[in-house]
């Protein structure tokens, strides 16, 4: 049996995760996080109001769907603490999972932290990582809803990060050279030039458009109004994330 501690277990993602782990029969629920639910039930246990709370229940696994403020810190606690942890949470860069990686080595273990656990995107991300063996210059935009904090998303970061492993895109006129607005060519992660929109009416989106002389390529990926396909991701993870030492980025290590 694996035991599970989920922080943000209130949220859009936490709630339908907490069911799904408490319906699993080989995962249990013991512990869980949401300061606004501080002390209210959630089946057999009482919800914890932080994290340091939350980690004074033994458990194995601890997964974060808090915030991009929060994610940090949490999982700093969580992998000292000696639990493996998964990230769904995004607003992570290169140099915070560089400390966790850091942490959860000395700690010994293992950290899956994904931009994005829908199976869509990852095939998005499986077929533009081919793409660009092919293809040399992109550009990535990155749509979410007006509230999203965080930019750019963990599933635009993962996705550069990805792309860095294959070339770094080739650009005509280089970035600090634009005449106008530099800000105008979108935020450079891992080389790559992401665009990032925030609007009412939006979930969430990725669409990576490749160009080269007399032809385009676009891939795009739309997540709906529903948690659902997080969740099966999530479960995979909180499963298997025992069989690493350190951080390990992205779902395909899964698949
Ligand atoms: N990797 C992936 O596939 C996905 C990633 N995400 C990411 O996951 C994160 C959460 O998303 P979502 O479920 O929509 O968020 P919600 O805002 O719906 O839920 C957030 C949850 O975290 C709790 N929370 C927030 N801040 C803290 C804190 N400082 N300490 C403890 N608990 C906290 C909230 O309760 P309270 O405020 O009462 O504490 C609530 O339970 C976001 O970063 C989002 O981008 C989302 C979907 C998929
Ligand atoms: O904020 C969200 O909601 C989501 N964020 C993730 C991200 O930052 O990439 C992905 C997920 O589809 C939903």
């Amino acid at each position: 049996m694996i035991r599970v501690c989920i922080a943000g277990v209130t949220g859009w993602v936490g709630q339908p995760l907490a069911a799904a782990v408490e319906a699993a029969e080989d995962l249990e629920l013991v512990a869980a996080v949401a300061r606004r639910a501080r002390g209210e039930s959630l089946g057999r246990l009482t919800i914890s109001g932080s994290v340091e709370d939350a980690l004074a229940v033994p458990s194995d696994v601890f997964v974060d769907y808090t915030s991009a403020v929060a994610v940090k810190d949490n999982v700093l606690a969580a992998v000292r603490t000696g639990r493996h942890a998964v990230v769904g949470s995004s607003g992570l860069t290169d140099d915070d999972l560089r400390e966790l990686d850091e942490a959860a080595r000395s700690a010994k273990v293992g950290v899956l932290a994904v931009g994005n656990f829908a199976i869509t995107a990852a095939l998005l991300q499986r077929f533009a990582i081919e793409a660009a063996r092919h293809l040399p210059s992109w550009e990535i935009l990155d749509s979410a809803y007006a509230g999203k904090m965080d930019a750019p998303s963990g599933t635009a970061r993962e996705l550069a990060w990805r792309l860095s492993e294959v070339r770094a895109p080739e650009v005509e006129v280089p970035v600090e050279k634009t005449v106008g607005d530099v800000a105008a060519r979108g935020a450079t992660v891992n080389q790559s030039r992401i665009h990032s929109m925030r609007l009412p009416g939006y979930t969430i989106g990725l669409e990576i458009r490749f160009g080269q002389q007399d032809e385009r390529l676009t891939l795009s990926y739309d997540g709906g109004p529903g948690a659902t396909p997080y969740v099966a991701g999530t479960l995979l993870a909180i499963r298997r994330v025992h069989e690493f030492v350190g951080v390990v980025r992205g779902m395909d290590r899964l698949l």
